[in-house]
């Protein structure tokens, strides 16, 4: 049995309550540990939207981001998705799938107008939600597969690498970090993302220009682990990828994805203030900020 919500949202405060809610018609299953059975969640907010759909049978929730016109990640989406996980750890989820909601984009990365024109004060608040936002995504105890259904440029590329496994649909779309191309840096803890994922030098072959990769590109460099010709097919690969798990005690698998991944995770925690000090320096520069200013002009003209 399948049950739908849909709710139309105006603030965070009420979302979260919402998801509460929800999670808790969803979630209450007596005298168990596991995810209810045949439930499907959706939320929207005024801020953000996602949908979330919880396979009853393996606990798999899959989280889709459908923030029109092409998922850029602003304050109250990242927020929005950092709750989502939280709810989903709280669930005891059994592994997650994020992917898009929207037709050709994975997601277009930061929302470049969080970027342009604006105060410390507002890129403070932008930049320490998606530092806080990352973090859960990186070290999340589920498994995590990124369905990539579209373009992944920039921080796109960024969360579907700290998911643990990644499928792309080829041949169309391009998956990357390319910041240099706009006459920025990423952040050192994209950086490090990457030199876990592709080794540092592919990483710096690929950051120093920007590259993004076709969908064939990124499987021969190891940026995705397959590629699939559609949806349907990222869909049983990415529950095939979890599958593998139902056997695997939770706690081992978790501490060792953690202790791989502390390092990286380490470095931005220690220094959370040294990196958004960077980007308010680079990011507030007369310099920088004409360059995004005629970088959203282009995007605008196409
Ligand atoms: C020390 C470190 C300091 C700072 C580090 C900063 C790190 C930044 C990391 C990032 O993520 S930067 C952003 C990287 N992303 C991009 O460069 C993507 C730019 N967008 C595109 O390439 C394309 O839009 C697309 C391939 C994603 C989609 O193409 P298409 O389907 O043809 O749509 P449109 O280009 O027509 O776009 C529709 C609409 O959306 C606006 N838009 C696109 N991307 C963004 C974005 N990232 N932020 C805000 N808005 C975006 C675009 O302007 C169009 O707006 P309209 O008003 O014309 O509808």
């Amino acid at each position: 049995m399948i049950i739908s919500f849909h709710y139309n949202i105006g603030n965070q405060g009420i979302f979260h309550n919402s998801i509460m809610f929800v999670k808790k018609a969803l979630f209450a299953v007596p005298n168990s540990k596991s995810l209810p059975i045949g439930l499907v969640a959706r939320f929207s907010s005024a801020t953000g939207d996602i949908g979330v759909t919880v396979n009853d049978k393996t606990g798999v929730a899959t989280v889709k981001l459908q923030r029109a016109p092409v998922n850029s990640l602003n304050t109250g989406f990242l927020k929005n998705i950092e709750s989502t996980l939280d709810s989903l750890e709280k669930e005891k989820a059994r592994g997650l799938i994020l992917t898009s909601g929207l037709p050709k984009i994975f997601t277009a990365g930061l929302d470049i107008l969080e970027l342009y024109n604006c105060t410390t004060e507002s890129l403070t608040t932008f930049w320490t939600q998606l530092q806080s936002t990352w973090l859960k995504l990186h070290a999340t105890s589920f498994p995590s597969v990124a369905l990539i259904n579209g373009h992944a440029p920039g921080a796109g590329c960024q969360l579907a690498m700290s998911c643990e496994y990644r499928i792309m649909l080829g041949p169309k779309y391009t998956i990357g970090l390319n910041e240099t191309k706009m006459g920025i840096i990423a952040p050192f803890w994209f950086v490090d993302t990457m030199i876990d994922t592709l080794g540092p030098r592919q990483a710096e072959l690929a950051l120093t220009s920007g590259k993004l990769f076709t969908s064939s590109e990124a499987l021969k460099v190891g940026l995705i682990d397959e590629e699939v010709g559609s949806e349907e097919e990222g869909v049983a690969k990415a529950e095939a990828f979890l599958s593998q798990y139902a056997t695997i005690p939770g706690t081992a698998r978790k501490l060792t994805k953690l202790m791989i991944r502390e390092k990286t995770i380490s470095n931005l925690v220690k220094n959370k203030d040294k990196d958004l000090k960077n980007v308010i320096d680079l990011i507030t520069s007369a310099q920088v900020q004409k360059g995004l200013g005629l970088y959203l002009q282009s995007l605008k003209k196409k």
